[in-house]
């Protein structure tokens, strides 16, 4: 393969060192997220997934390593700009505005992507989650959770992402609910999006990921794809408590 034909990471972190005050979150982890790839984050409560996600974003910028974002390194880029780099964030917590109707959380950040396409219409998006069009003209906080969620994960694809970063996809949603959000992340994957998802569901994240990142207290304990999580049960019993 010649240089010209390497294929950058969308996002390459590397060595992350990330602190709150004193207190040393993250211990050196690296992760990469290659175009079109769907990569799982695990570990426990407390474990440093979030912390992860918003070292890589920006929030939280690491005290030592790097994060670059489609070879850029990201100290050059701001928070704000996340958008204009390619991620839809889809944060735990949902993000979602009160006094904001469905439809102007889906406009106001609708863009075409760098290549100057626009595949996530409010039409396709409206189609992919039909809740979302019977609820139009609501105010975002009147939504129940799941219809929270399926607006978050909405708006992130009206900007058109290269990669979406999904934090606790399904978490505190009805059991319907969830099957929903997993058969849209499964046409996310389809439509050639890459993703990093936080999930409890263990066995939607082997099925949808073919890469996994296990974190231990701020660790990486494992890198790599779900046959070596299936070969190797006791990681997942002994790390998330899986049987
Ligand atoms: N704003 C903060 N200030 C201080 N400590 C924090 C802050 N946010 C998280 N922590 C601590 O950092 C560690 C990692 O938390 P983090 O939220 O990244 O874990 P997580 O794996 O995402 O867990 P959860 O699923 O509970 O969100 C925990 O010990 C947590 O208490």
């Amino acid at each position: 393969m010649t240089a010209q034909q390497q294929i950058i990471p969308l996002i390459d972190a590397c060595n992350l060192h990330t602190y709150y005050g004193e207190s040393h979150v993250l211990h050196g982890v690296d992760l990469t997220l290659m175009p079109g790839e769907t990569l799982s984050l695990l570990g426990r409560n407390g474990m440093g997934k979030t912390t992860t996600l918003r070292s890589i974003l920006g929030f939280v910028p690491p005290r030592y390593g790097e994060v670059r974002i489609k070879g850029v390194p990201a100290a050059k880029h701001r928070p704000w700009q996340l958008i204009r780099q390619g991620i839809g964030y889809v944060p735990e917590g949902r993000g979602i505005f009160p006094g904001i109707s469905v439809r102007e959380h889906l406009i106001m950040a609708a863009r075409p992507n760098d290549r100057g396409e626009s595949p996530w219409t409010l039409e396709r998006v409206l189609d992919t989650f039909p809740r979302l069009g019977q609820r139009i003209n609501h105010d975002g906080s009147f939504l129940s959770g799941g219809e929270q969620q399926m607006l978050s994960i909405g708006r992130a694809l009206t900007t058109n992402p290269d990669m979406v970063i999904l934090d606790e996809a399904t978490e505190g949603l009805a059991p319907l609910i969830r099957d929903e959000v997993w058969k849209i992340i499964h046409e996310i994957k389809a439509s050639g999006i890459a993703a990093i998802i936080v999930d409890k569901n263990i066995d939607n994240l082997l099925e949808v990921a073919e890469k996994h990142i296990l974190l231990v207290k701020g660790e990486v304990i494992y890198s790599g794809g779900s046959k070596g999580l299936k070969d190797d049960p006791a990681i997942l019993e002994t790390h998330l408590g899986v049987a």
